[in-house]
């Protein structure tokens, strides 16, 4: 039997003697490698904190220490090691674990977690309640070098610092975001500290003080000098003592014997520690530790190799997106990329590398990133910042209030918008409709294809003031090829069209889902029920007029969107038929009711929350039955 299988809890982790937790490494490493090689998932990240987690659970106590993760991405060690590897296999499958922490999956998850940059702050509040409630237990926050790059983290730890709480954050420095990490933070965490380095600029320094009192032709120079001498003092734990952190660190984060060593040692300060840990994303799995930027988050690949399994030929809209911006800004010079920390996943890559002058990537900062848009686009440039739909939640204030309120012309590329999969409820993108829809100056448009998402990337280049194109994660159609001549024409903003006639149903989808209504009508009309299928392709402005006139002629009306269904795209319709007057008239909504998708495969998940093609033909049988 293997030791992973004798651990249903942490405390069964303790009881193994020290000299057999590298054993344990290595069976943990197999296991995480052999599941995600067939779900999916985290690879990179989780590789690299195996003996990290394991130490944390052989020193605290778990759950009565709280234990939060920053971003959750890198739990799976953590699942393992609490009451969870029975279920491993079921990792992000629909039913089965979660790819991330979660208070409902298990009292080991102190927090829920998916976005970056929470686990300071939540750490500490956990801590603050604690301390009300005279439990002494420990919190500890383990955040990564990548999240460290948001503002977030550094307002917990401006509290922390000043109420003294007892908190320990370990910082997980990899150097790596899910790219190489940026910013000035990650070349000061990266910082080599020899005891050589730290000699000589004591020396520079020395000479440069004994030099001073010799100022006078040139003293400009010589204060650089001094700045530059006494900057090159600043390492990363004068960072955070300035935030009154107790500091210790760098050190290994591989040695398990060490890393115990030092827990057990700051276990019980009772001030804010910082413990920084130097890791390598992907340790252990040689494809991952030589590319760890696409083992990052990973599809299915043969564990032997890490080659990748069940590819599709069709290119992502992700792709299409990145080859249509390198079109676009080879014409027009005004265009800017900003992605926040997310070059691959956006499709910025071929961009970044053709224009590296125009091509921000701000870290995890996606409000900033969007203040930063708001003031190159004063400066007459045409920023398109992407970010993910979920993401962009970040940044609402920033939207309205530094790029919406002056109506700047600032375009937002809005991917994985609607279902996501296997990431689950902290990353769908299905509130953007609605969220964008409510803010006055801004256009919302959804294409139904890769030819339409091309042409409304063009609109919105062109577009002189907030625009938001929202597509979603996943190939393209791959079908009417015929369509790409126009692809390079924009479209008429708040137009729709009409792609199908009939007379018992009007279907009226945006974005992805009017292929699915599509789908609906050729079901359809094979029951007898022939259907009107327009592509509504903006969400606003809305085409009123064209959507009017149709519902007085056809009064059978089924919304469809990929979106909740509070405020989005089928809020917008009744809304303009009530501004308009229209009554009389029957409508169901398709999309998300008010709840929060779980994880799974998008195709399970469609079905499940009915917003697919059969969802579409049940409403309209529903309808028709009523009516005889
Ligand atoms: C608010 C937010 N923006 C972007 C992401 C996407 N994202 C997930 S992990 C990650 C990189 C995190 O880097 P780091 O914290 O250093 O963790 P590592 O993967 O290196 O262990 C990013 C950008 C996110 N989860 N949340
Ligand atoms: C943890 C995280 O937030 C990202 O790694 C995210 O999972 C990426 O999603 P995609 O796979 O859709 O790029
Ligand atoms: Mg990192």
């Amino acid at each position: 039997m293997g030791l992973l299988e004798t651990i249903h809890s942490p405390a069964d982790l303790k009881r193994l003697p020290r000299s057999r937790l590298p054993d344990l490494a290595r069976e943990i490493r197999e296991r995480i490698v052999g599941v995600v090689s067939k779900t999916g998932g985290h690879l990179a990240s989780n590789l690299g904190v195996v003996e990290l987690t394991i130490a944390i659970h052989y020193v605290f106590d778990i759950p009565t220490d709280k234990l939060v993760w920053d971003v959750g991405h890198q739990s799976y060690t953590h699942k393992l090691l609490t009451g969870r590897a029975d279920r491993f296999s079921s990792l992000r499958q629909f039913g089965g674990l979660s790819g991330f922490p979660k208070i409902t999956e298990s009292p080991c998850d102190a927090f829920s977690t998916g976005h970056s940059s929470t686990s300071i702050s939540a750490g500490l509040g956990i801590s603050c309640a604690k301390r009300l409630k005279n439990d002494d237990s420990r919190v500890i926050a383990v955040i990564g070098d990548g999240s460290m790059t948001a503002g977030l983290a550094y307002e917990a730890l401006n509290q922390a610092g000043a109420i003294h709480k007892e908190l320990i954050v370990i910082l997980n420095d990899n150097e790596m975001s899910i790219s190489p990490n940026v910013g000035a933070l990650s070349s000061l965490l990266s910082r080599t500290f020899s005891g050589k380095f730290i000699q000589d600029r004591r020396k520079e320094f020395g000479e440069l003080l004994r030099s001073l009192p010799k100022i006078g032709s040139d003293a400009y120079s010589l204060a650089k000098r001094a700045e530059e001498s006494i900057k090159a003092f600043v390492t990363p734990g004068m960072l955070f003592e300035a935030f009154n952190f107790e500091y210790f660190g760098p050190i290994k984060g591989h040695r398990i014997d060490q890393l115990i060593d030092i827990l057990e040692n700051i276990k019980n300060l009772d001030e804010p520690v910082l413990l920084h840990v130097a890791t390598t994303k992907g340790r252990g799995y040689g494809p991952a530790e030589s590319n760890p930027v696409y083992f990052h988050g990973v599809g299915c690949f043969d564990a032997e190799t890490g080659n990748r399994v069940n590819c599709s030929d069709l290119p992502s809209y992700t792709d299409v997106f990145g080859q249509t911006m390198v079109r676009l800004a080879e014409k027009d010079p005004n265009i800017i990329a900003v992605t926040a920390a997310m070059p691959e996943g956006t499709g910025l890559g071929p961009f970044s590398e053709k224009f590296p002058d125009r091509f921000y990537d701000v870290g995890i900062a996606e409000p900033h990133g969007v203040t930063f848009a708001a003031g190159m686009a004063t400066e007459g440039y045409k920023p398109v910042v992407t970010i993910y739909s979920t993401f962009l939640q970040r940044a609402y204030d920033q939207i309205i209030h530094d790029v919406c309120l002056e109506s700047l012309p600032v375009v937002f590329a809005v991917d994985r918008g609607g279902i996501v999969g296997e990431d689950g409820p902290t990353h769908h993108g299905l509130f953007d409709l609605s969220y964008l829809r409510a803010i006055a100056n801004m256009v919302v448009m959804a294409p139904m294809d890769e030819h339409e998402f091309q042409r409304m990337l063009v609109t919105a280049v062109n577009h002189p003031g907030p625009v938001a194109v929202r597509y979603p994660r996943g190939k393209v159609t791959g079908e009417n090829p015929e369509k790409a001549e126009k692809n390079d024409q924009p479209l008429a903003i708040g137009k729709a069209e009409v792609l199908c006639s009939g007379d018992d149903i009007l279907i009226i989808a945006v974005g992805h889902s009017v292929p699915e209504a599509v789908k609906a009508r050729q079901m359809l009309a094979h029951k007898g029920i022939s259907a009107t299928v327009v592509n509504a392709r903006f969400v606003k402005p809305l085409d009123t007029e064209l959507i009017s006139g149709l519902i007085q002629k056809i009064p059978r009306v089924i919304t469809v969107e990929e979106n909740v269904l509070d405020g989005g795209f089928g809020s917008a319709v009744l809304e303009a038929m009530a501004d308009t007057g229209i009554a009389g008239f029957r409508i169901t909504r398709i999309g998300i009711k008010d709840t929060f998708v779980t994880h799974g495969a998008k195709s399970v998940l469609r079905k499940h929350y009915e917003v697919d093609a059969d969802a579409v033909v049940r409403a309209a049988e529903a309808m028709c039955r009523d009516l005889t």
